[in-house]
Parts: structure tokens; sequence; C-alpha cells
């Protein structure tokens, strides 16, 4: 199985079997609680404009997401997990706009099967391509941050479950994300507007029984729940 790593929104990809785009903080750790939380879709908004034009075309779906990391006025929601746990998204469909995650996962839809997760879902997407691929097929594994450590922690864990069958890593990757630059500033008590308890949310491993698949019906990117 040939797995090979990349880093940053449009990394220049070859066609592949599998992409599997990583965004830890926050964005595919929203996207996994949003589907705990009972989301239908997650529609993929490269842009503010481009979210609120889906809006205007899908008038019962919420907006979900952040510029610079901060809400964005207007949306339904932030990027943040912790504010999910309270939120009955039961059939609802959303639209995500994220400054890595999203992004990335718009440049990387060029394969057969494109999934996104963090590291709360890293594990069982990496068993399911597992199961899904043959040893001689491609697998393109994407840290959607440019220059962060988080991602690529996540990327060459899942790498390691992928070529090894299991992984000795996760310590050590949840360690490399909670000491990773995108991480400090939900500690930095003079920025109360990120909360440290997305990263908490961010660290820890999760057995639920789906993947997250992007689908490309009708044109429109969208994040569905596969169950395994
Ligand atoms: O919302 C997030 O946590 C980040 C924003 S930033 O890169 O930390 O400023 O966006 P994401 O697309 O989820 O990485
Ligand atoms: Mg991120």
């Amino acid at each position: 199985m040939a797995v090979k790593l990349y880093q940053g929104h449009s990394p220049h990809l070859s066609h592949a079997e599998v992409n599997v785009v990583i965004d830890v903080i926050r964005a595919f750790t929203f996207a996994h609680y949003a589907f705990i939380q009972g989301v239908q879709e997650i529609l993929l908004a490269g842009t503010t404009d481009s979210a609120f034009q889906m809006k205007e075309d899908y008038p019962e779906c919420m907006l979900a997401g952040e510029t610079n990391g901060l809400y964005i006025d207007g949306f339904d929601l932030d990027n943040s997990p912790v504010s999910l746990l309270q939120v009955d998204l039961q059939g609802k469909t959303l639209v995500q706009k994220t400054t890595n995650g999203v992004k990335a996962a718009l440049n990387a839809l060029d394969a057969k099967h494109v999934f996104v997760t963090g590291f709360t879902n890293a594990r069982t997407t990496a068993e399911h391509i597992l199961q899904i691929c043959g040893p001689d097929q491609s697998i393109q594994i994407i840290a959607s941050h440019p220059t962060g450590d988080e991602d690529l922690a996540c990327a060459e864990y899942m790498k390691d479950i992928l070529e090894n069958g299991d992984s000795g890593l996760a310590a050590q990757t949840a360690s490399r994300i909670i000491t990773s630059e995108a991480a400090h500033k939900f500690y930095d008590l003079k920025r109360p507007e990120f909360r440290s308890g997305d990263i908490e949310l961010c660290l820890e491993e999760l057995h639920t029984p789906f993947v997250m698949k992007v689908s490309q019906n009708n044109n429109l990117p969208r994040i569905v729940r596969v169950d395994l």
C-alpha cells in the first residue's frame, strides 16, 4: 500500500484510490461531533460568500465556520466542537467554511474515495481504508494546516496504522497536537473566544462506528456519514 503524505491547502496531488484530509484543530473534529449530534450532511464552502450563497439556495441549512478561528457574523455556529455538545442537529444540513480543512478538502476531490478526519476518528478511518483498499492501491494523506504540526502528526499516525496494521503513536500524536502552534491560543487567558475544551475534544479518540466521506453529488461536495 503506497501511502504518501502532503501538507497545505492545495498540494500537487496525483489521482489516487484514496485521499484523506486531516484537520485536527478544529474543522473535522467539529464535523465528527456534528455527526454525533445527528447532522445529515455538511456542505463544504471555500469562502464566506459561497457559504451565504448556499444559504440562499438552501434556506433550511445552518452556516458553521470561522475566519481566523472566530465566529462569522450571520452564521448559526462557529467552528467549536464544544459548542455542539448542547445542540441537537438531528436531520440538519450544515454548510461549513473554515481556514484550512475545508479548503484542503475542496482541493483533494480527485480520488475514488475522499475521507476527512481529525484525531478523534483517525484510527477508525485508517482501519476502514485497510478494509477497502488492496496492497497496490495509492493513498494520499493531506495534513491541511500549511505549517502546523497537529495535522502532520495525525497524518503520520494514520500512515503508521496503514503500513503496520497498528500504531503505538497515539500518545505521541496527542502530545504533538497539544503543543502545536494552533493549540496555544486556546490556553491563552487573554483570548477567551478560544476555549481549551475544544482542544480536549480534539485530543480524544472516539470509537464511533462511522467514517466521514466526501460525496460529490451534483457538483456540491459534502461530507456524509458512512456507517461501518
Ligand atoms: O478554526 C480553527 O481552529 C482553525 C482556524 S486557525 O487556523 O486556528 O486560525 O481553522 P481550521 O480550518 O479548523 O484549521
Ligand atoms: Mg486546523
